[in-house]
This record gives structure tokens, C-alpha cells and sequence, in this order.
């Protein structure tokens, strides 16, 4: 498959600058003053966008493209290398995804993708167990790139870090303890690094839902990192319509997720995005990471303080998108509605065995 992506896009200018602010992790380590604003900015952008862009994160810029580069050469794998992992194999959610075999909303996506979760052994099932002790368990990897998995394993870990840093600081800027969050996330939290690519127009079948790379959607964790490549293709709904987010070198997008909106009663809403198929001869990558809570734990309303709480919505009640404080549930609810094959081939005892 042909690897052609456009030049990576320059620092916007300031009359083209999206509308997300960028927040510089570094400014917690500065004076106090700038401490103390750097929290109410982060607090007001998660407030109105559910999103924002990171820098000061630390990981390396070399790193990051080096998994990049091992994203390319998975994804030009024979396809017969990459359907040997499909994640139809998996009862936890783990490995390959062809391009239009995920939904969003009832529609096929166009990228294909890795999934790879936290390396944990299978925990035991049975009638008494809940069934999303299924959602534990180890990845497929692909044996004709046995590069790939150390890299992964430890941009997982790296991400995992920089994420519950990030936690950590949402909690100080709600004027909570700073340790709020770890009680929920446990030392087994939830986590799930997904190499994806996004083939152009010119790749995608015209009977697709037009330009869907991926449908509008709320991630089910706390909080997702996207290091996204050269390519744009990535909006986050706002108060003014869909707003892009491109590319910009050295950044990651933060999106709030569904548990952080429980966690918050609506005070902070998870972000609403989408990304949209790239132009007809470029391909788009980009790389996500999702932070979620321990599976076997209920999301606590944490104690805001009350000019805070005040300002809280509680959470979005939609009825196509029922938010569940048990974080096994919700993290199962959208596993099953994105992966229809794996629901009916190892969850049939809860859709119902329709393939
Ligand atoms: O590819 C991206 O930029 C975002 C992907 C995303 O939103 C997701 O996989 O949940
Ligand atoms: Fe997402």
C-alpha cells in the first residue's frame, strides 16, 4: 500500500491558530503566579472544550516518531500478517481491525488499527463473574515485526505517566487532593495504546458513510492522548460548530473522557470528536491512548468544592449513550457497539449471536 502523506504542517499562525488552548506542562515546575494561572487555564479549557493541547509532556520527539515509522510498517504488512492478529480472535478487545469493520454510531469507520491493552493475564471466568473480567487478557502481536511490541509496551508506560501527571493536576485545579484519582485508577487501570491509519477518500467504498474516518463519539476512560502524525483530520465539537485540531510537532491532544465527566457530575463534559477521512492520495496516522479506571471499580462523585459543584450539569443523559459509573461496564458498552464481530463471537451471551 502506498505511504504518501503531506509535509508536516508548520506552528499555525496566529490568524489560523485552532481554537484549543495549548498548556505547557512545564509551568507547574515555574513561579507560583504562573502555577496558579496555568491551573484555572487548564480547569477552563476542560470546561469548555473537553480538550486541549499538551506540551512540556517529556516524552521524546524521537521516540515518538520511531513508533510512528514501526505504525508505518505495520500497517504495510501483507494483509494476510495482519489478519493472523485480528481482533476477532480476542475476547479482550486485542489486535487488528480492518478498514470498515468498526462502527461509530451504527456506521462503518474508515481507518484500520492495533489494539493493544495493559500485558495482563486472563483473569478466570464463569456464571458468578461480571462479564467484563473478559476485557482482561494478553495482546496479539505480529510475528513479522517483532519490533513493534517492546516500542508499544513502553510508549504505553510512558503515556500511562504522563496522563496520571495530568490527572493529578485536574484534580489540584478542582482545588482537590491531588492523589483523587488514585483510588479509582488502582495499580491496574485500564490502558489501550491504538495505532491507527486512515486510508484517503480515493481508498474508501462509496457506500461509506461520507468522509467517516471515525464517527462522533465520547471515549469510555478518563483521559486520551492522540499524537497525531502529519496528517489533519481531527475535530472536537464546541459551542461554534466543529472545530480542527491538526497536527502541531511537539503536542498531544488531551480529551476529557466519559469517567472524568461521571466523576465531575458534568462539570467537566467529555469531548465530542470525530476525524474525517484525509483527501484522495494521503493517508493519515495517528496513535491514542486511553487512560481509563481499575474494571472492577465504581466512579465516585468526587467533593467538589461548592461554587464548583454549583457550576455542575450532572452528565449528559443520551439515551443512545448511557454512562455507567461501573467502569467495567462502560468501558464494555462501547467495546461491544465499536467491535459488532468480536460481541457476536465472544459475548453472544449479551448480543445475542447475530453473525
Ligand atoms: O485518530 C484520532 O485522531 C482520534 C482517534 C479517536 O478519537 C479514537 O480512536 O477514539
Ligand atoms: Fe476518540
Amino acid at each position: 500500500m502506498s505511504a504518501k502523506e503531506s509535509p508536516v504542517t508548520a506552528l499555525p499562525s496566529s490568524a489560523e491558530r485552532p481554537p484549543l488552548p495549548f498548556l505547557d506542562l512545564a509551568r507547574l515546575d515555574g513561579a507560583a503566579a504562573d502555577r496558579a494561572l496555568f491551573l484555572s487555564e487548564l480547569r477552563a479549557a476542560i470546561r469548555r472544550f473537553g480538550a486541549f493541547y499538551v506540551t512540556g509532556h517529556g516524552v521524546h520527539p524521537a521516540f515518538i516518531d520511531s513508533v510512528f515509522d514501526l505504525s508505518r510498517g505495520f500497517f504495510a504488512l501483507p494483509e494476510q500478517d495482519k489478519l493472523s492478529i485480528e481482533m476477532v480472535n480476542s475476547p479482550h478487545f486485542r489486535g487488528y481491525t480492518r478498514a470498515g469493520w468498526e462502527r461509530t454510531r451504527g456506521l462503518a469507520d474508515w481507518r484500520e488499527q492495533l489494539d493493544v491493552g495493559a500485558e495482563r493475564t486472563a483473569l478466570p471466568q464463569g456464571p458468578d463473574q461480571p462479564p467484563w473480567v473478559r476485557l482482561q487478557g494478553p495482546n496479539q502481536w505480529p510475528e513479522t515485526l517483532p519490533e513493534l511490541r517492546p516500542a508499544v509496551l513502553r510508549l504505553q508506560d510512558q503515556l500511562t505517566a504522563v496522563s496520571r501527571r495530568i490527572l493529578s493536576t485536574v484534580a489540584v485545579a478542582l482545588r482537590l487532593p491531588e492523589d483523587s484519582f488514585d483510588p479509582i485508577l488502582t495499580d491496574q487501570p485500564t490502558q489501550l495504546v491504538k495505532l491507527i491509519r486512515y486510508p484517503g477518500h480515493d481508498a474508501v467504498p462509496a457506500d461509506t458513510a461520507e468522509g467517516q474516518g471515525v464517527g462522533p463519539h465520547k471515549d469510555s476512560g478518563l483521559l486520551t492522548l492522540v499524537l497525531q502524525h502529519r496528517q489533519s483530520g481531527l475535530q472536537v465539537e464546541t459551542d461554534g460548530g466543529w472545530a480542527d485540531v491538526p497536527p502541531v510537532p511537539g503536542t498531544f491532544v488531551v480529551n476529557a473522557g466519559e469517567l472524568l465527566e461521571l466523576a465531575t457530575d458534568g462539570y467537566f463534559r467529555a469531548a465530542v470528536h470525530r476525524v474525517v477521512t484525509p483527501p484522495a492520495g494521503v493517508d493519515r496516522l495517528s496513535t491514542a491512548f486511553f487512560l481509563g479506571a481499575g474494571l472492577d471499580v465504581r466512579v465516585p462523585v468526587l467533593p467538589l468544592p461548592d461554587d464548583l459543584a454549583a457550576e455542575a450539569r450532572g452528565p449528559e443523559r443520551d439515551p443512545l449513550n448511557p454512562l455507567y459509573s461501573s467502569v467495567g461496564e462502560n468501558t464494555l458498552k462501547s467495546r461491544l457497539r465499536s467491535h459488532p464481530d468480536v460481541a457476536s463471537r465472544h459475548y453472544a451471551d449479551l448480543v445475542g449471536a447475530s453473525a
